[in-house]
């Protein structure tokens, strides 16, 4: 009973969420549905008033007017589907652009610990592959609505039609079996024959739909790789080295076979479910119309109706036998959607708590003479990630004020980007804070507060649209702007060679002749976006790594150009060009070891910086011989 009362509480709010992304589309479903429905009706009542005025000896005149307006019927309640359909098209099709959008908001929205949490990504993809490989979720349940209205609909119109059949009895005058059929029993051994082909169909169609959408989740992983192979690494034509050199192309071809091999037989077991169930329902069906007609026909010969309302009871009960059936599976495949509908919630109820800060940032850097006048402070900060049971940071203090240039140093996991997401509240310190002038960073209205800062990530990512949306990371940019910054991030002279300036696409993915550019241009490109958002902290995590020697040595020489008033935090494993930061900081082992400008730690022989100076320098030391 629980199980039931679930399942009515997800198909509800299902629906409510259908009708809160695109309302009317369920309203326009349910008109559709009585249309449809009435439909069959119009030539079963017809049919029955025109056969029956033949038997009358009605006038030819009255006959061909029944026949037009059957016609005629036919025709408005056809063009008024074909109208619906056209409405409730654009209606699906607006339903997929929000449920996308919908989706996405929620990533954009949700606390950034979630969106690396392996929980959500595996409720992602898994709707994906709802919608992708088996067309379930939402879409199923619109599919579902759409059927079991039209079936509501026909159930209530054969109802109407029927109902006098079993009401009908010959009085005293039957005699022998026609007393019998005739009788009020045998209307409700009827009823009840009628009702045990129902719940069998139902019961084989609820088995199979189960049946199926357990097969159908096995093949789901079989799809999922598959599509990988296909939508993901061959069609993206950046694979196209690794595939060539590699000679990947046998890999990609066993893997598929096998793939294609494990879902075959999966599929298999499924179509032999359905052939199984499918042979008991049409046993029970042919059983059922032939007493039907048995009842219809002796009432017949009984003399309680005429051939018109042999063919109107038939018809309807036909009509009857069929809704209700699939009345019943739509039901179920509704029930056993609802594994896919709770996949959906579960997604879109992932809570998001980080970011419900109120406090605005003081507008220091916006205001007219802006001081920039803001000091960052880390404060016995120790952190470990959500899936991690050691820490990455720990009892980490350091103060940052304005206009202050700061380099991190450190190995290779000593936790120098685990900072920077920390000051970008990405995550939250385990233990300790972070401050901004005085106050903790988590009572800032997030968008505020990340307006203060421009980040470039080691993992940083251009997107396939133009160079000047990329840099201005809006739609509508200046470009004069745009232009500057690309020359002082040190592109100014591939900027030039860009066949449409600022509207050159990035890649080829949406332009034919859109530019491939190399991983350094990239990181130059990368750089500009920082520049362009003009916000008083710059942070610049290995920013050079993928530059020429030349373009490295023209950014750090111009660094402090570059950056002008801002404050700067600046990664990287190249010791030499750390140098013109102010303060370096020292990182090993998720602990601030040492801080202090270059010529003091390098001076400290036996320190982590004198020892990682010493083991980059004799790289690059001039050897006699
Ligand atoms: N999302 C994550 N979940 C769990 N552990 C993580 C995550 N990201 C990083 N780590 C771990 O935290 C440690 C510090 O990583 P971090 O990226 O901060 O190091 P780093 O000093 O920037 O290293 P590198 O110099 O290689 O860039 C590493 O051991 C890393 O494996």
């Amino acid at each position: 009973m629980k199980r039931l009362r679930d399942d009515i509480f997800y198909i509800f709010k299902g629906l409510k969420e259908i009708h809160r992304i695109r309302p009317w589309l369920l309203t326009h479903l349910v008109i559709r549905g009585i249309f449809e429905a009435i439909t069959p009706f119009i030539n079963i009542y017809m049919s029955a008033l025109i056969i029956d005025g033949i038997n009358d000896g009605e006038t030819f005149q009255l006959l061909m007017e029944y026949a037009g307006i059957t016609i005629s019927l036919n025709l408005i309640v056809a063009l008024l589907i074909r109208l619906m359909n056209r409405f409730i098209q654009i209606l699906k099709e607006e339903l997929n652009h929000k449920y996308e959008m919908v989706l996405s908001q929620k990533i954009i929205d949700m606390d950034y610990t979630s969106i690396e949490n392996p929980e959500t990504h595996r409720l992602r993809e898994k709707i994906k592959d709802i919608r992708n490989m088996s067309n379930g979720g939402i879409w199923l349940l619109v599919t579902s609505f759409q059927e079991l209205i039209k079936c509501l609909f026909v159930i209530i119109f054969s109802v109407a039609l029927t109902f006098s059949l079993f009401t009908l009895s010959g009085g005293n005058e039957l005699s022998g079996i026609y007393s019998f059929v005739a009788s009020p029993i045998f209307s409700l051994i009827l009823g009840v024959c009628i009702l045990a082909n129902v719940i069998i169909s139902m019961y084989a169609n609820a088995t199979v739909t189960k049946k199926m959408h357990r097969i159908m989740n096995e093949v789901i992983p079989f799809n999922r790789i598959f599509g990988y192979y296909i939508n993901s690494y061959l069609s993206s034509y950046h694979a196209g080295k690794d595939i060539r050199i590699y000679n990947q192309k046998g890999l990609i071809e066993s893997e598929s076979m096998a793939l294609f091999g494990g879902a075959n037989v999966t599929l298999s077991k499924l179509s032999n479910n359905q052939m199984k169930y499918s042979g008991i329902t049409t046993t029970s069906t042919v059983i059922i119309t032939t007493l039907i007609y048995l009842f219809v026909g002796l009432k017949a010969l009984a003399g309680l109706f005429g051939i018109g309302s042999i063919i109107r009871y038939v018809g309807s009960i036909n009509e009857f036998t069929g809704a209700f059936t699939s009345f019943m599976n739509q039901l179920a495949m509704m029930r056993a959607n609802n594994e896919s509908m709770k996949v959906f919630f579960d997604f879109l109820d992932i809570p998001s708590q980080m970011y419900q800060g109120t406090l605005p940032v003081e507008k220091r850097a916006l205001c007219h003479d802006g001081d920039n006048d803001y000091e960052i402070e880390f404060r016995k900060v120790s952190f470990k990630y959500p899936s991690s049971e050691n820490y990455t940071l720990r009892d980490v203090s350091l103060k940052l004020k304005i206009g202050e240039r700061l380099a991190v140093v450190g190995m290779n996991g000593s936790g120098k980007t685990t900072l920077i997401k920390l000051l970008c509240r990405l995550y939250d310190p385990t233990e300790g804070e972070i401050l901004l002038n005085g106050i903790n960073i988590k009572k800032y209205n997030y968008d505020e507060y990340m307006s203060i800062f421009s980040v470039v990530f080691q993992d940083f990512k251009l997107f396939s649209f133009s160079l000047g949306q990329n840099v201005a990371a809006k739609v509508d940019y200046d470009k004069a702007k745009v232009e500057a910054f690309l020359a002082e991030a040190g592109f100014g002279e591939r900027y030039n060679e860009m066949p449409d300036g600022t509207e050159t696409c990035l890649y080829k993915d949406f332009d034919e002749n859109g530019v491939e550019i190399s991983g350094g241009e990239a990181q130059k490109i990368a750089l500009a976006r920082a520049l362009y958002k003009e916000a008083p902290f710059i942070i610049l995590d290995e920013p050079t790594a993928a530059l020429d020697p030349i373009a490295e040595y023209e950014i750090y020489s111009k660094f402090n150009e570059i950056v002008g008033n801002k404050t700067a935090i600046y990664i990287s494993h190249r010791l030499s060009s750390c140098r013109f930061c102010d303060d370096i900081a020292v990182f090993h082992e998720g602990k601030l070891i040492q801080r202090g400008s270059h010529e003091e730690l390098v001076s400290k022989a036996g320190g982590k910086y004198h020892e990682l100076w010493y083991a980059q320098a004799q790289y690059y030391a001039v050897t006699s011989n």
